[in-house]
């Protein structure tokens, strides 16, 4: 069995962490919060970001960034897109030799418009790792703390080092399937946030489940368009990192871009919303990101944009889904019909 850092102890961190202690491994779960530390370490619990499990004692909590990644197999970036690079910086300074490198993070950073590998693979020397392991898929951190059934995605350049992560993970409640194409698996988890806060503001505003399916269809396409103009595989958006994870995020009362995406539809502003979270919404900086990726790659995106004028212009939730509904009228089969053969 392999010893396993996994870089964030927030909810997503320490689920998975109890994924990888189920299997064995010894997992040294890092945190730059101390009081967090001692609360894993001597209750065995994530009281913040996990509450009502209790974490097995082979997870260990650690401030020590090299203590932590000392003589691992395997390191799992889980901290937000913001805090990518910061972490990158730090864990190339303290590692000393080559690792299974895997991240679970969901963004795009917008100001780089970079996907979360790449800009792992802009931090970290070439020789600490052979390839970026993606992990995604439809996995509220809340169900997979009790160890109820979950299907995930890995992604890597090269089939091998994807294997490596299956390995890693793959136990009778954690099921983990392997995808080559690393463009689709990290825009699909990225870009199904900013859908989910969108079926939120739907569900906010009163709307009911035909807004909701709505939402939930046209975003897949849109998703679909910026992903195949960027370079993935339109059907990557049919698996469990495109629309698995588009349905779980925009149904789920666990999912904080949803619940963040209700407040908004209730009238209260972003910066209230995010204060009352306590918790990474995702969505907020990947609308910014998306709707600059759309611009610079001529792509229409009618939600994206909408959810950008809410967030950030200040409209009216009403009146961006007027805006929607009255657009020119479209011919959704020729819509279709250009992801798939972009
Ligand atoms: N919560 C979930 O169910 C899932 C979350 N994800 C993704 O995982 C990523 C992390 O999300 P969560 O764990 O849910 O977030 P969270 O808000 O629960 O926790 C974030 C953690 O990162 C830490 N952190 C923030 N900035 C840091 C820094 N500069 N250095 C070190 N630690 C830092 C925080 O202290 C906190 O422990 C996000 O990209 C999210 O989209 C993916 C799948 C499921
Ligand atoms: O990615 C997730 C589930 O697959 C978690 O979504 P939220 O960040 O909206 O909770």
């Amino acid at each position: 069995m392999a010893n396993v850092a996994v870089l964030g102890a927030g909810s997503w961190g320490t689920a998975l962490s109890i994924v990888l202690a189920d299997n064995h491994h010894e997992v040294r779960l890092w945190t730059h919060r101390a009081e967090q530390a001692n609360d894993i370490n001597e209750s065995h619990t994530n009281k913040k970001y996990l509450k009502e499990v209790s974490l097995p004692e082979s997870i260990v909590a650690y401030t020590d960034l090299k203590q932590a990644v000392q003589d691992v197999t395997a390191v799992v970036l889980v901290v937000p897109t913001k805090a990518i690079r910061d972490v990158c910086k730090q864990l190339r300074e303290v590692l000393d030799h080559k690792v299974t490198l895997i991240h679970a993070t969901k963004g795009i950073d917008p100001d780089s418009l970079k996907r979360v590998s790449e800009i792992i693979t802009e931090e970290m020397p070439s020789d600490y790792y052979d390839d970026v392991v993606v992990l995604s898929g439809p996995s509220h951190a809340e169900e997979v703390g009790l160890r109820q059934p979950t299907t995930v995605t890995v992604s890597s350049e090269t089939m091998k080092t994807a294997e490596l992560a299956q390995d890693l993970f793959i136990n009778e409640h954690f099921r983990v399937y392997t995808n080559p194409d690393i463009v689709g698996v990290e825009l699909g988890g990225a870009l199904k946030n900013i859908i989910a806060l969108g079926a939120g503001i739907s569900d906010g505003l009163g709307y009911g489940d035909n807004a909701k399916a709505a939402l939930i269809t046209r975003g897949l396409a849109e998703i679909a368009r910026l992903g195949t103009s960027m370079g993935s595989s339109p059907l990557t958006f049919a698996g469990l990192t495109g629309v698995g994870d588009l349905i779980v995020t925009c149904t789920s009362q666990h999912s904080r871009n949803y619940r963040a995406g209700y407040m908004l539809g209730q009238g209260q502003n972003l910066e209230d919303v995010l204060e009352h979270m306590g918790m990474v919404v995702e969505g907020v900086r990947t609308t910014n990101a998306a709707y600059k990726l759309s611009k610079e790659q001529g792509v229409e995106m009618p939600i994206t944009h909408g959810i950008e004028q809410i967030l950030f212009q200040n409209a009216e939730p009403k009146d961006v889904v007027d805006q929607l509904m009255t657009r020119g009228r479209r011919h959704e089969m020729e819509d279709l019909t250009n992801v798939l053969s972009d």
